[in-house]
């Protein structure tokens, strides 16, 4: 029976400073790598060793799962990075303080931003930082593909492709793998495979740096719905304190 595990990338310095980041390419705080390790270090006491590791195009998602996979004592295993795992564009948002967006725009319209399905925020403009139409990353893409924002669904409609033309072959072929991405790229994956309604979507908040193990039948389907984080306790601290995120001007010091 294979065994998925899904890991949000550790804390980000603009997790840090409470700032919507998307696309926008920040690395990870101190604490971040801490976490990244120590994800880690869960994965090696609970005797997972993941063979195959897929991640996204942004530089935070691609160290947790280097210094992750230091840590768990495979570093050799095989990585597959695709800007389809990345964060939900954010367009305009992105850069903007969250407790700042949700004053000026209310709990309601920035609950649907951060935690439906179909709400997008409104378009990054020419020019600015979430403006990826000429990195170069992402130069063989054809423009269409490009976001200057995404709904919930816009993300579910270009991850699955890689899901299931990278990583269910992967978990076909027996192999432990593991997905290290974003916040809403993971929303949208645990939606899929929890065939989560509307509802439970809205709840849904996935904390950085703690691996969320799914063991799953021959059909992909989990055998526990929702998986199981290897640090619970811990998990359901971090996902409440996400959660709340529009309610905090600055994390407390570490
Ligand atoms: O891109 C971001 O701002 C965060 O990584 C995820 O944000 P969210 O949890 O507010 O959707």
């Amino acid at each position: 029976m294979p065994t998925l595990i899904l890991l949000r990338h550790g804390e980000s310095a603009w997790n840090a400073k409470n700032l919507f980041t998307g696309w926008v390419d920040v690395d990870l705080t101190p604490h971040g790598e801490q976490q990244a390790r120590r994800s880690g270090q869960l994965l090696r006491t609970a005797g997972l060793r993941p063979d195959a590791v897929h991640t996204s195009a942004l530089t935070r998602a691609q160290r947790t799962a280097t210094l992750a996979m230091a840590a768990a004592d495979r570093p050799e295993a095989p990585v597959t990075r695709s800007w389809r795992l990345n964060e939900r564009h954010y367009g305009a948002l992105q850069g903007r303080e969250k407790s700042d967006v949700l004053h000026e725009y209310g709990e309601e319209r920035f609950r649907l931003w951060r935690r439906s399905y179909h709400a997008a925020p409104p378009p990054v403009a020419d020019g600015t930082a979430g403006d990826v139409s000429r990195d170069a990353r992402y130069a063989d893409l054809p423009p269409g593909l490009l976001p200057r924002t995404e709904s919930l669904a816009d993300v579910t409609a270009r991850l699955l492709p890689h899901w299931y033309d990278a990583v269910v072959p992967d978990l076909r072929a027996g192999r432990t793998t593991l997905v290290v991405a974003h916040s809403n790229s993971l929303r949208a994956l645990v939606a899929h495979l929890d065939r989560l309604d509307d509802q439970e979507l809205l709840r849904l908040n996935i904390p950085t740096g703690i691996p969320l193990r799914y063991d799953l039948d021959e059909d992909l389907a989990p055998q526990v719905r929702g998986g199981r984080y290897l640090d619970p306790r811990a998990a359901a601290t971090a996902a409440a304190e996400v959660a709340e995120q529009g309610n905090r001007r600055l994390r407390p010091t570490r």
